[in-house]
């Protein structure tokens, strides 16, 4: 995959002045003005090469980042990403664009929908005729590398990004809880991504496909 660098620019946020990069990634031989190209940001702080960063992949859910839906988590683990990197002084954040698990704003709120209906988060997917989790983190992997970093304090409770980040031979020296307290209507979604989606709780310290166990720590 090939990565274009869009923008560098100053951003200072509530939680620290970080330098955010934007980036898109570039499709050999595609025919770009047709084609939307997929596009992420990365929010860096401090020296990421002095030692390994806190890292955050957080897949876009315009509902919760940006409305704080009480329906998804989303929301929270931003904030929790943010502060924990401003609270270390290094880190990245980097925010891909697959809204909602890699079908679109559109099909999520369609979800949803079903999910009114008392169908769960899977059920709706493929009710819909879409795979339960159409994402895949070629892109933050490629800026991860683009940036250098070789080893890294993953954010996550989601064993796909772990083995994307293992899988590019980018070291985790340690995964870092991406918890945040349910609410009522959050709840349901919460237990389904542990229960059906394998979804590591605070407390899991290793993951099924994996024969070394990750020190994991909540902040
Ligand atoms: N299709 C669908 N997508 C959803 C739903 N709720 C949240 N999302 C999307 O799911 C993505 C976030 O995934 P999560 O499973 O919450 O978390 P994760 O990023 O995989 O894992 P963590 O790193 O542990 O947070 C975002 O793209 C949201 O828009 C839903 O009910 N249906
Ligand atoms: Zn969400």
């Amino acid at each position: 995959m090939m990565l274009k660098q869009i923008a560098d620019v100053n951003f200072p946020t509530l939680w620290a002045d970080f330098r955010l990069l934007a980036f898109e990634k570039v499709n050999a031989g595609s025919a770009a003005s047709e084609e939307r190209q997929e596009t992420a940001l990365a929010l860096l702080l401090g020296d990421i090469h002095s030692f390994p960063p806190v890292v955050r992949i957080h897949s876009q859910c315009m509902t919760g980042d940006v409305f704080h839906s009480l329906r998804c988590d989303c929301h929270d683990q931003l904030h929790l990403a943010l502060s924990l990197i401003a609270k270390k002084g290094v880190g990245v954040l980097l925010y891909e664009q697959q809204e909602g698990r890699g079908i679109g704003l559109m099909e999520k709120l369609r979800a949803y929908e079903l999910q009114d209906q008392g169908l769960d988060t899977i059920e709706a997917n493929l009710r819909l005729g879409h795979a339960v989790d159409l994402r895949d983190y070629a892109l933050p992997i490629e800026i991860l590398r683009f940036l250098n970093v070789r080893a890294l304090r993953l954010m996550t409770n989601n064993p796909d990004k772990i083995n994307a980040v293992r899988s590019a031979r980018i070291e985790i020296v340690e995964r870092l809880s991406a918890d945040v307290p349910d609410n009522p209507h959050s709840a349901h979604y919460l237990v389904t991504k542990r229960e059906r989606l394998g979804h590591l709780w605070s407390s899991d310290s290793n993951f099924s496909s994996s024969q070394i166990v990750l020190p994991v720590t909540n902040e």
